[in-house]
């Protein structure tokens, strides 16, 4: 891994995470699902302790092979991940859920035809006495779904439906979530409540890798992006940075934004919508602490 120094002796990675937080690191990875047909062509990531990291790109580039290649179901041919400075390279998904990788994948996320709390318990097979523990943090944070335990998963809406997978997947206790495309086939409310539990989860502790068609939204929401083309990391930098920058916006967010004004001017709006979204993550982690003093007062 290619590092730097800087004054003040900090070690720091290769896209400016500082050494000592990284938490996820992909080097280099070559995978593919066929023997000498690879998707991923040397691609990198990193993720800080804490970090919401947003993968964007065309249609092609890879980022759900990266995703599922992280999570054990795509061979790596090359290259190496490690987690805390583990090498989870290769590991098979149980293994890596056991390890701290929790994965939400695109579709079929749920199991329709039982409760909601019967999935949050098929959450935490491979620990059935972390359930009460798990299915008590899982209450505090998306309330809703201790009321509707008792709902068939398959009943509920596509938005309720994503809300239930992250739940599950939330259930052992990862360190890093992997979303492949949350929002996708939602509505645009849907879409935005289901950014806004995404940043939710994060603020709750759990860095979360995220996969998204819906580049804008993507960018507004997370820390710092990726922009994966032909199976590599093409660019990275703080959400914000990606929206600025025209060879993104050009290539990938698909504006007729013609020179740097007009996409700083593009910016500048999605800047105030990012702090639209931060500001309801605030006040809904404000009401909840609200609720949950009201509920300490009650009960004394
Ligand atoms: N199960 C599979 N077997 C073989 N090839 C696959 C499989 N899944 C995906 N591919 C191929 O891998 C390439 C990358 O697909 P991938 O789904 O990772 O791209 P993506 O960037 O997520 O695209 P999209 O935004 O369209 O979902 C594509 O050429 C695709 O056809």
């Amino acid at each position: 891994m290619s590092t730097t120094t800087t004054d003040a002796g900090e070690k720091m990675s290769a896209a400016g995470v500082p050494q000592k937080d990284l938490l996820l690191h992909a080097d280099n990875l070559v995978a593919g699902y066929i023997p000498g047909v690879n998707i991923l062509e040397g691609c990198s990531l990193e993720v800080a302790q804490g970090e919401l990291v947003g993968i964007i790109g065309p249609n092609g580039a890879g980022k759900s092979t990266l995703l599922k290649a992280l999570f054990g179901l795509v061979k790596i041919h090359s290259g190496t991940v490690t987690l805390q400075g583990k090498d989870i390279t290769g590991m098979k998904a149980n293994q890596l859920v056991a390890n701290g990788v929790g994965f939400v994948p695109q579709n079929n996320n749920v199991f329709p035809s039982l409760t909601v709390e019967e999935n949050m318990r098929m959450g935490t097979y491979l620990k059935p006495k972390i359930f009460t523990e798990r299915w008590s943090f899982i209450g505090d944070l998306f309330p809703v779904l201790h009321d509707r335990r008792s709902q068939r998963a398959g009943a509920m809406s596509g938005g309720e439906r994503q809300m239930v997978a992250m739940a599950r997947a939330l259930m052992m206790n990862p360190s890093v979530l992997l979303l492949d495309e949350p929002s996708a086939g939602l509505s645009p409310v849907r879409q935005d409540e289901t950014f806004l539990r995404t940043r939710m989860i994060n603020k709750a502790g759990v860095s979360v890798i995220m996969v998204e068609q819906n580049a804008r939204r993507c960018l507004q929401v997370c820390d710092r992006g990726y922009v994966l083309d032909q199976g590599k990391d093409a660019y990275t930098g703080t959400g914000r940075e990606l929206q600025a920058d025209p060879k993104v916006i050009s290539l990938y967010l698909g504006t007729l934004a013609e020179d740097v004004d007009e996409a700083a001017q593009s910016a500048e709006v999605e800047a105030a919508e990012a702090e639209r979204i931060e500001a309801a993550v605030e006040a809904e982690a404000e009401a909840q602490a609200l609720a949950e003093e009201a509920d300490k007062k009650e009960e004394s």
